[in-house]
Parts: C-alpha cells; sequence; structure tokens
C-alpha cells in the first residue's frame, strides 16, 4: 500500500454491557485492495461492519476514511463521503421493482427521481440486470437478487462497498457471477470489503484477508498463508481438524 490508506481504522472496540464484540481492531485497507474478513460465528464481523459504516459508534478506537477522521460521523455522511455496503432485499422492498430498488442507493447523493433513476440504470448496467429494470424484484431468483444489492450499492457512487455474506445461499454458477462482477468492479477502480464463509471463495476472492476470533484480529496476510495457518484453522473449524 503506497501513500495514505483509503481506511485506517486504529484500536477500535465496541461493547455491548460485559461484553466485548469487537476488540481492539487495527485495519488498513488501500484504494483498490479487495480483503476478506472471516471467523467463527459470533467473532464480531458484521459489528466491525457497522462500526464502519457508522450503524453503531464504538466504545474506543478511530476510524478514517480518506484522511478525515468518521469516528463520529453518521451513517448517511459516511455514505455521502465514499461508503457502500449491500443490505439484503427485505419483504417489502420486493413489491418494488429493480429500477426502484437500485434507485434507493442513487437517492442517497441525488436529489430527484430522473438523477437517481439514470445512475440507478447504469449501475443495473454494471451488474448485467438493466433489461429486468422493469420486472418486480420478487421475480428475480435470489443471484440477480444479490447482484440487485450490489447495484444498490454502486448506485451510491462509493469509493469502498462493505459486502457482507452475499455468496450465502447461492450455486457454484451464481457465486462465479458475483466474484466475475466484483473483480470487474475491483479493476474499474471499486475497493471492497467482503465478509465471507466460503473459504473457496475467500482464496478466490482476495489476496489479503483478515481474520476476526472473539471480537479480535487472530491473522492478516495473504490468503494461503492465513488458511493454513494453525490458531485460524483450529479458531475457525476446531480443534479436531487442526
Ligand atoms: N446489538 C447487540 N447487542 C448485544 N450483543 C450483540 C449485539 N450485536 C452483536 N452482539 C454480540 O456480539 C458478538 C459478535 O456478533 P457479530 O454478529 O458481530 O458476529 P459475526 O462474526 O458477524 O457472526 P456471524 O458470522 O454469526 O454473523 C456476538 O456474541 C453477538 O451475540
Amino acid at each position: 500500500m503506497s501513500g495514505e490508506p483509503l481506511l485506517d481504522v486504529t484500536g477500535v472496540s465496541k461493547r455491548f454491557g460485559g461484553l466485548k464484540a469487537v476488540d481492539g481492531v487495527s485495519l488498513k485497507v488501500g484504494a483498490g485492495e479487495i480483503v476478506s474478513i472471516i471467523g467463527p460465528n459470533g467473532a464480531g464481523k458484521t459489528t466491525f461492519f457497522n462500526l464502519l459504516t457508522g450503524q453503531l459508534r464504538p466504545t474506543e478506537g478511530q476510524i478514517r476514511f480518506k484522511g478525515q477522521d468518521i469516528t463520529r460521523l453518521r451513517p448517511h455522511h459516511r455514505a455521502r463521503l465514499g461508503f457502500g455496503r449491500t443490505f439484503q432485499i427485505s419483504q417489502t422492498m420486493t413489491s418494488l421493482s429493480v429500477l426502484e430498488n437500485a434507485m434507493i442507493g442513487g437517492f442517497l447523493k441525488l436529489r430527484g427521481n430522473h438523477a437517481a433513476a439514470v445512475r440507478a440504470m447504469a449501475a443495473l448496467d454494471s451488474v448485467g440486470l438493466e433489461a429486468k429494470a422493469d420486472r418486480k424484484s420478487s421475480e428475480l431468483t435470489l443471484g440477480e437478487r444479490r447482484r440487485l444489492e450490489v447495484a444498490r450499492a454502486i448506485a451510491m457512487e462509493p469509493d469502498i462497498i462493505l459486502l457482507d455474506e452475499v455468496m450465502a445461499g447461492l450455486n457454484e454458477t451464481e457465486i462465479t457471477e458475483i466474484l466475475d462482477l466484483v473483480h470487474r468492479l475491483n479493476e474499474a477502480g471499486k475497493t471492497f470489503l467482503v465478509i465471507e464463509h466460503n473459504l473457496k471463495v475467500v482464496r478466490a476472492f482476495s489476496r489479503r484477508v483478515v481474520v476476526l476470533d472473539r471480537g479480535a484480529m487472530l491473522a492478516e496476510g495473504n490468503a494461503e498463508e492465513v488458511l493454513s495457518n494453525r490458531a485460524v484453522i483450529e479458531a475457525y473449524l476446531g480443534a479436531s481438524t487442526a
């Protein structure tokens, strides 16, 4: 990573009562990287994402983005600065059209339906869903719905996109489609931080992997190094497998 990192997290913790869900995590992400975050259930991955996007405030630590301290900024301010994330398409959103769903991302930065629709169409085009823009989202397959979630994040025109288990429940073909999509967007300059359970996907996704265990960073490095690390195997797959 040369120069100032895009995202610079220093000693961030989050306490829920007696539980330290995130415990002193530091992480730098450079522009153009794809970094995967793995770890057992309850390791603190989603809590860490929520600290980054502002849904939660850290108990300790600092988060800098594009050189600015954003630790106390609200989620919509962070989104305007260039943070995008996927959110699952909820039941109520499936009654909206594919285009309307994608427009939700555009509204964050733009005023007016027309501007948001133009940007949303461009986002749908980049995920290969432009031909389905007028369909109800409920008509989409699960794989298409995940691509729509990515389109909604892209419509926010973010610098960094946080993907929270976008592969869950997808078949091999759909996983390959999303992998190709992320790599294409990455080549076009987007940075990704990805929570992923499927280790085959993690290997295909990224050169750099971060492992969280009980809130703390257990290991960090390239995928092969990290996934063959004994402490990681024990934490992630259980001591018997190590
Ligand atoms: N709002 C909350 N209040 C209290 N405890 C919470 C809250 N959110 C998360 N936790 C706890 O914090 C810990 C970390 O949870 P988190 O969801 O971040 O883990 P995770 O690594 O994303 O897990 P999974 O892989 O199962 O999604 C868990 O013990 C969880 O029960």
